[in-house]
């Protein structure tokens, strides 16, 4: 789907953020940044998103041109004038297009909503309008999710449920994600493949090749999963910690 070559990016023509960053994304894949507090992660996703110029190097894209993207980011940034309901139809109607409502009824089914289209962002929980925000970026039939610390202000707990919402949306869904976050153990849990990134590089990769029909507790305590989190880990052990 995506093809990221030799990325370079600087702000305001300051050091270099970002060197010679080399990424593949695709059709179906879900690929976590995983890496120490300002090493890059986030610049990664706004170049991708078109909302950053590449000092250096190419995003290429399989098609030509981007596929139908949607954001998801820690804060659930829902309009609180808004109810559930226009959240969720908020792109489409940005671009003078309604979402049909069978297509809302749908998607607030597979982010489990139903029954609450008509309530406002202050009435719902932290998990609420988390699944209001995936809901609204995935309405517009999205190709590309690109994730920033989607789950990083919830309680482990409702993370863990929020990871398997997304992993069964994937599923459903076939999108493709590009997922950043500071936590070794989601990154395993969710991505095809694990990208470390140090000071402006890719210090590794990790494929951790979970077997997806088992339960989630086993699939946590599964070898592959220990492994793939220990591999990732060693990784960043090695790497300078940038901003430390
Ligand atoms: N708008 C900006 N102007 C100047 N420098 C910036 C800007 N945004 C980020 N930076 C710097 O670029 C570097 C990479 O930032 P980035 O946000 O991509 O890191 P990150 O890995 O996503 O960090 P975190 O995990 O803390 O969100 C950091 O040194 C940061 O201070």
């Amino acid at each position: 789907m995506l093809k990221v070559r030799d990325l370079s990016f600087a702000y305001d023509g300051g050091a270099a953020v970002l060197d010679n960053i080399s990424i593949s994304l695709h059709d179906g894949e879900l690929v976590s940044l995983v890496g120490p507090s300002g090493c890059g992660k986030s610049t990664v996703l706004r170049l991708v998103a078109g909302l950053l110029t590449p000092i250096g190097g190419e995003i290429t894209w399989k098609t030509g041109q981007a596929p139908e993207t949607g954001f998801v980011f820690q804060d659930a940034a829902l309009m609180p004038w808004a109810d559930v309901s226009k959240n969720i139809s908020l792109p489409l109607s940005l671009r003078g297009q309604a979402l049909d409502a069978k297509r809302l009824e749908e998607t607030l089914g597979f982010v489990g909503l139903k029954g609450l289209e008509t309530r406002y962002p202050q009435a719902l929980s932290g998990g609420q309008q988390m699944r209001v925000s995936i809901a609204r970026a995935l309405a517009a039939d999205a190709k590309l999710l690109l994730m920033d610390e989607p789950f990083g202000a919830l309680d482990e707990i409702l993370r863990f449920r929020m990871n398997d919402l997304m992993l069964a949306l994937k599923a459903e869904q076939g999108w493709s994600g590009l997922f950043v976050t500071h936590s070794i153990y989601e990154a395993v849990y969710l991505s095809d493949r694990v990208l470390v990134m140090d000071a402006g590089r890719i210090a590794g990769e990790v494929t951790p090749g979970l077997d997806r029909t088992l339960a989630a507790a086993d699939q946590r305590a599964s070898k592959s999963f220990i492994d793939a989190a220990r591999k990732v880990a060693t990784i960043l052990e090695a790497g300078s910690m940038v901003d430390a």
